[in-house]
């Protein structure tokens, strides 16, 4: 179950939220509920820092916002939990199966091996007249063990077409695991997905510190994005066109970065690379490269020639510093996009771990 608040937490979360959704002047329907309990309760770290950074400077959560953090942060996290525990009574079920065909498959073969010893007992008994009671009684145990072999037979079969269905059942279950991954309008990684790739990936370098002698030294990069003026897109010429400004730009990012980079959506407009291993040169070449191609591309809104709009989008990139928390690691490259917007947007800012205050002046570049 996902709330296992007592009774007496429960309300003190309430009491918490309740003035923060009349703040922010919150519609009041279970989704905004939740997303505003989650917030208060701090049992969702990537849904806190989401609400933080749509909430900077005053601004208000918005209808559209709301729903998008509850469907990526929330929805999300249901769906991909009941996925994960089909596939473990998949994987469970299977394991049954295998073990069954293997057990029906040793059956089948002692009975042919039965078979074959009463077929030479038989030879020998016909060979001998005085013994024809004997022989009729034998034959009539071979083809009753026949049967048995026919029987044994159906049933490896029968077993057979099970596995194959489990085999088919099991494609659907990894199937509906990587959708609830997947951020459905842009095809890239959802904010779930990403989290899940961050811990890894922080575990894994954990394990492999860099070399600190080498001259561009190696670690987890981060490369935030945001869409600038991604609102005005919206009201100047609609929903619709705003998702497909969020799916062409979501394009682009994935034509830029190299495979192994996780490439994902993390927000309403807002984007999220992991690089596992690079130095910061790269990682801030990375995003400019794609700074650029996004300002340099049109995006078509009619069917007429000039009805095309440019978007830009703005950067914040960080390394991981050794021993780091994911957190203050998404922090940082947030504090470099933030920099980013304060100075202008369509621009790369890159803050390094001794750079931590966040009054510090940053590398920026336009
Ligand atoms: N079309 C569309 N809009 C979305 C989606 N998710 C969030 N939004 C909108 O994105 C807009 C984000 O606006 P703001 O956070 O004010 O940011 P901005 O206008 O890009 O301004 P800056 O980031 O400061 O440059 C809001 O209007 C949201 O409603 C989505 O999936 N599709």
């Amino acid at each position: 179950m996902r709330y296992t608040d007592s009774l007496a937490r429960s309300a003190e979360h309430l009491r918490a939220a309740l003035p923060l959704m009349t703040r922010q002047r919150a519609a009041l329907h279970p989704v905004s509920y939740a997303v505003w309990y989650e917030f208060v309760s701090a049992r969702n770290l990537a849904l806190h820092q989401a609400v933080l950074t749509h909430t900077r400077d005053g601004a208000t959560l918005d209808e559209a916002q709301t729903w998008a953090l509850y469907q990526d942060h929330i929805g999300s996290q249901l769906t991909s939990l009941d996925a994960a525990t089909a596939q473990k009574v998949g994987d469970g079920l299977a394991r049954v199966l295998d073990t069954m065909a293997a057990s029906a498959a040793e059956a089948g073969q002692e009975t042919a091996r039965f078979d074959n010893s009463l077929n030479t007992w038989v030879e020998q008994l016909l060979g001998d007249p005085n013994q024809q009671t004997q022989a009729d009684v034998l034959q009539e145990l071979l083809s009753g063990s026949r049967e048995i072999r026919g029987a044994v037979g159906a049933l490896q079969s029968q077993l057979s077409q099970s596995q194959h269905e489990i085999e088919a059942l099991r494609q659907e279950v990894r199937h509906a695991r990587n959708e609830a991954l997947v951020d459905a309008l842009t095809g890239l990684s959802n904010r779930r997905a990403f989290d899940q790739a961050l811990s890894t990936c922080l575990a894994n370098s954990a394990h492999k510190p860099d070399d600190p002698k080498a001259a561009a030294s190696t670690a987890p990069c981060l490369v935030l994005g945001d869409i600038d003026f991604f609102k005005r897109i919206n009201d100047s010429f609609g929903h619709g066109f705003g998702d497909q400004v969020l799916r062409a730009v979501a394009q682009t990012l994935k034509t830029v970065a190299a495979n192994d980079i996780i490439t994902a959506r993390i927000g309403g407009e807002e984007f999220a690379l992991l690089l596992p291993r690079s130095s910061l040169d790269q990682a801030e070449g990375l995003a400019e490269k794609m700074r650029s191609t996004v300002a340099k591309g049109r995006i078509r809104r009619g069917e007429q020639a000039q009805e095309q709009q440019n978007v830009t989008i703005s950067f914040g990139v960080t390394q991981l510093a050794p021993g780091e928390s994911a957190n203050d690691f998404l922090n940082r490259a947030d504090r470099a996009l933030y920099a980013s917007k304060h100075q202008g947007r369509n621009r790369v800012t890159v803050l390094t771990s001794d750079s931590n205050d966040a009054q510090e002046p940053v590398k920026l570049r336009a």
